[in-house]
């Protein structure tokens, strides 16, 4: 893999170790320009620190990144105004007004006048929806509209490249969906959005592109659509007259064949509902019709289950103080990248 004009992003090799423990390793990513790319995976598959590496906030142990064609981080100051991110821990003053942590936000864009500085606060906060918000302290602020802030700090410029780590975090379905949006409209716009999550029906919605990280590693990479119809979609029957079942499909031309739990019927050519039809008319007794994964689907799963196997071993991570307190000077950059930086 090499990197081209058509990639926003572009990582090989990219990996971090913390004292001792691997987050990331050997992690190559092609990120198409124009394309929703989902980073999915479980807690700890090392999503956050990928995304770090790529704005240049934590030094890699080994491998490149390009962000816009540019070398990272020597390229940062050129490329950073160009791309938008939240990321976690943004560095909001906490006595401030949302409207007013904006504010002070955009006064280190490089691409916005002073006198654009208020329009644009006003279009970012009501982008987000936190127009009625706008005026309260941020230290009051739910989960949720601190992740709707940062948020509206990565849009107060439209950007080329918006790395989003799980925006929807601390949202209720309503403001998850509002988030899909948001990511929607930056794609009909032209921008590249990296998104992370770690449930696949999100990424499924609002993603071009999936990259899977497992344990630091990249396990599945590529487009949405490939990645979910690898193997074919079947569905499987549970009936007590399998014979019957089978015979009735095929006189359908249904492809249809026994299985030691029931009847699997590929669905490649034929929709779910043309099966129960053809089952029900020729008198089949049908108990239950369930849609086996797909090849994502399995994968994620069977990465998932590890990781929560792995979980019921851990203590619970700690919050650092730090988190979300007043950073001045480091914590918002002046180019739409909010969050501190870290080393090893
Ligand atoms: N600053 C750090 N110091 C030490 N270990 C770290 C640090 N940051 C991350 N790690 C470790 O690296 C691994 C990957 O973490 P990372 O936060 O990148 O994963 P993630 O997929 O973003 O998870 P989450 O969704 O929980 O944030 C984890 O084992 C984590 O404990």
């Amino acid at each position: 893999m090499t990197s081209t004009m058509t990639s926003a992003a572009y990582a090989k090799g990219l990996r971090k170790v913390y004292r001792g423990t691997v987050a990331v390793d050997n992690v190559d990513l092609d990120v198409p320009r124009g394309a929703v790319l989902g980073l999915l995976g479980p807690n700890g598959s090392g999503k956050t620190t990928t995304i770090r590496m790529l704005l240049g906030l934590v030094t890699p142990s080994a491998g490149t990144v390009e962000l816009l064609g540019a070398d990272m981080p020597s390229g940062a100051a050129r490329v950073l105004p160009r791309v938008g991110a939240l990321v976690e821990g943004p560095g909001f003053h906490p006595f401030l007004s949302g409207k007013e942590n904006l504010r002070r936000v955009a006064t280190a864009e490089p691409t916005l006048s002073s006198a654009a500085i208020p329009g644009a606060v006003r279009d970012a906060l009501d982008r987000v929806g936190l127009s009625g918000a706008a005026n309260r302290k941020f230290r009051g602020y739910s989960l949720g509209m601190k992740q709707r802030l940062g948020l509206a700090a990565a849009l107060l410029v439209e950007r080329e490249l918006v790395i989003l780590d799980e925006p929807t975090n601390g949202l209720d379905p309503a403001g998850a969906r509002e988030i899909r949006r948001v990511i929607a409209q930056l794609r009909e716009a032209g921008s590249t959005v990296i998104v992370s999550s770690h449930l696949l029906a999100e990424v499924e919605a609002t993603c071009t592109h999936v990259a899977v990280l497992h344990q630091g590693n990249v396990v599945a990479q590529g487009e949405l659509a490939d990645l979910l119809e690898a193997g074919n979609p079947t569905l499987l029957v549970s009936t007590p007259d399998a014979d019957r079942a089978v015979e009735s499909l095929r006189d359908n031309r249904i492809p249809a064949r026994i299985a030691p739990d029931g009847v699997r019927v590929d669905l490649t050519a034929v929709r779910q509902p043309d099966v129960l039809r053809a089952l029900v008319h020729a008198g089949v007794d049908v108990y239950e019709a369930r849609r086996e994964r797909t090849g994502l689907e399995e994968l994620f799963a069977k990465v998932t289950e590890n990781e929560l196997d792995a979980a019921a071993d851990e203590v619970p991570a700690q919050v650092p103080d730090d988190w979300l307190s007043p950073v001045s000077g480091s914590g918002v950059s002046g180019n739409g990248v909010a969050g501190n930086r870290e080393e090893s």
